[in-house]
């Protein structure tokens, strides 16, 4: 084994997908140990990541037994479980080692009263496209974590994807256009195999278009990044008096610019909501 020991407690959907770009990326599976609810799903999850996945179910100190091997701790359970995990494995952890939420809404306040006094801890807001090698991360450092420590876990993160250090005030907002954007592009990607589907196309061949198309079209805002905007790639698709034209003179009549603004506005104000309650507000 080479590199930190790697804790991830709790392995759903977004530590599972941390988990995959980490493998891919050369982190090798001696180096992780994670935890999961029930023994049923940590078998499962070690047979499919093959990894060491321990059973709170089956042990009550498995978060514990997890975090004091480890000197980088993911912690991927819900919002509101955020607090009580960190309590929990609060005198199990390292004193150096660093403990990387992934929740969205719990703040590196909260997280720093339920730790030991100077545990280093980091809050980030990552996607599920690491699992791809294509995510996208949001990363605050908390009081006192050092600045190796943020390099530490933005090169092993920045391995699947690219790496936003940003003041935690920002975190709801990179939230609500990256954490939950892949979302708003699937939504979409269902809708257009939908259309295709409605105007003849095989369903499945309709499914395959639009997700080719979003991944081409995606590349190729990246790509023309400093030379070409979304707005200019969209209007060289869009010929005078053609057919693009009818689609887009329909999504405007529509508002649909403005819906989707008014919708990763709302995610952000939920994340705010969340972190009141969480506050006891
Ligand atoms: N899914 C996303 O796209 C995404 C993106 C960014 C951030 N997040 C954040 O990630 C966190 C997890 O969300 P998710 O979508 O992966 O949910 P999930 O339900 O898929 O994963 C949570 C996992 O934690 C496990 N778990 C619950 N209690 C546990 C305990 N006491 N000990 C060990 N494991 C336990 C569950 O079995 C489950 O596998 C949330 O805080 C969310 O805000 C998710
Ligand atoms: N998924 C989490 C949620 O929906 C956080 C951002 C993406 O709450």
């Amino acid at each position: 084994m080479t590199g930190p020991k790697i804790a991830m407690l709790g392995l759903g959907s977004m530590n599972g997908a941390i988990l995959t770009g980490l493998l891919s990326s050369g982190v090798s599976p001696e180096q992780v140990v994670a935890t999961s609810r029930s023994s049923e799903s940590a078998q499962r999850r070690s047979q499919h990541y093959g990894v060491q996945v321990l059973a709170e179910e089956n042990d009550d100190a498995a978060n514990r037994t997890a975090a004091a091997q480890a000197e980088i701790v993911f912690l991927g359970v819900k919002p509101y479980q955020i607090t009580d995990l960190c309590a929990g494995i609060k005198d199990a952890l390292k004193p150096g080692a660093v403990v990387v939420s992934v929740a969205a809404a719990v703040t590196l306040e909260m997280m720093e009263a339920a730790l030991a006094e100077g545990q280093p801890v980091i809050r980030t807001m990552p996607n599920t496209p690491l699992s791809v090698g294509a995510g996208v991360v949001g990363l605050s450092a908390g009081t006192h974590t050092s600045q190796q420590q943020v390099e530490l876990v933005a090169e092993l993160l920045g391995a699947s994807g690219s790496v936003h250090v940003i003041p935690e005030e920002q975190i709801d907002a990179l939230s609500a256009i990256a954490g939950s954007g892949p979302a708003y592009a699937f939504y979409l990607a269902e809708q257009m195999a939908a259309a295709g589907a409605e105007l003849g196309l095989d369903p499945e061949l309709a499914a395959g278009l639009a997700a080719e198309t979003i991944y081409g079209a995606g590349k190729m805002l990246l790509e023309n990044q400093g030379k070409a905007d979304a707005a200019q790639l969209r209007r060289n698709v869009t010929s005078p008096n053609g057919t693009t034209e009818q689609a887009i003179s329909t999504f405007d009549a529509a508002d649909m610019g403005q819906t989707i603004r008014a919708g990763a506005a709302a995610a952000a104000a939920r994340a705010a909501e969340i972190t009141g309650q969480l506050r006891g507000q």
